[in-house]
């Protein structure tokens, strides 16, 4: 069953077409991976699923739903969560605080309930904490809880990160580069993390990944793109073997 998918997806920033008649479909628990070279459109891509930028032409369907420009908070309550490139944690706060502050959407009690703290909000809010630490359970971080997010190893940063877009309750997950900065050890940890997200989660993923050892392992099937343009899809093996791609991205990668 496809669950998300992108028919003719297009924009262009001025006279650049960033990414043109992208058709990228996701079925149901499928790890996909999003791959190219620097500036390919890769991030642009996952900015139109999500509602940062509404296509210039085409769309984006949530089963058979056309979610096309619409808001990304109204996009993330319909179950599409993202990590960002760089990493985006509330520096000051702590590992259990940044799951709560992202956890926050999901919340039913009333401004007024949350202010004279009604004891609905006060069930409400256990409630959040209880799941706040599951998910920290889950993801292996839970000894972590009160320690500062910016003072956790890149790694597990990371993992936080990936912790507080489940946090908004998804059924689809976009990574965009988790692996970037990671050394070999860490990145073969989240190679079996991701794994374990889909069994534990039910999700399904699109990653963006530049570490070729990540995607051929964890991804069932991969879409290249190439200056806007999709130039393969198919399964690692076949990929791997595509002249096309080798020649505008594999090729140049110490690390294929
Ligand atoms: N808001 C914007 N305005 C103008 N140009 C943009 C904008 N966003 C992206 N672009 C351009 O669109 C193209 C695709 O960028 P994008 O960030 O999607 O590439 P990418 O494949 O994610 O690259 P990388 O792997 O380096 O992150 C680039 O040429 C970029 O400069």
């Amino acid at each position: 069953m496809t669950v998300l998918h992108t028919q003719n997806m297009s924009i262009c920033f001025g006279g650049l077409t960033a990414v043109m008649n992208l058709n990228l479909a996701l079925e149901d628990k499928e790890i996909v991976g999003l791959i190219g070279p620097n500036g390919a459109g890769k991030t642009t891509a996952f900015n139109m699923i999500t509602g940062v930028y509404a296509p210039t032409s085409g769309a984006v369907f949530l089963g058979d739903r056309n979610i096309s420009g619409l808001r990304p908070d109204v996009i993330s309550n319909l179950g599409i969560a993202r990590t960002f490139q760089n990493i985006r944690l509330f520096r000051d706060m702590s590992v259990l605080e940044n799951i709560l502050v992202a956890g926050h959407q999901r919340l039913k009690s009333s401004l007024f309930a949350s202010v004279v703290r009604l004891p609905s909000y006060h069930r409400e809010e256990r409630h959040m904490f209880e799941k706040a630490r599951t998910l920290l359970e889950a993801v292996g971080l839970s000894d972590l809880e009160d320690e500062k997010a910016t003072s956790l190893p890149y790694g597990k940063q990371r993992r936080l990160e990936i912790a507080r877009a489940l946090a908004t309750e998804p059924s689809i997950l976009l990574l965009d580069e988790p692996a970037a900065g990671m050394n070999p050890q860490e990145s073969r940890e989240l190679t079996d993390f991701i794994g374990q997200l889909r069994e534990k989660f039910g999700l399904t993923i699109l990653l963006i990944e530049h570490h070729m050892q990540v995607v051929m392992r964890v991804c069932e099937r991969i879409y290249v793109l190439d200056y806007g343009q999709t130039i393969a899809e198919g399964k690692p093996e076949e990929i791997q073997r595509n002249e096309r791609v080798i020649e505008a991205y594999l090729g140049g990668q110490d690390n294929a």
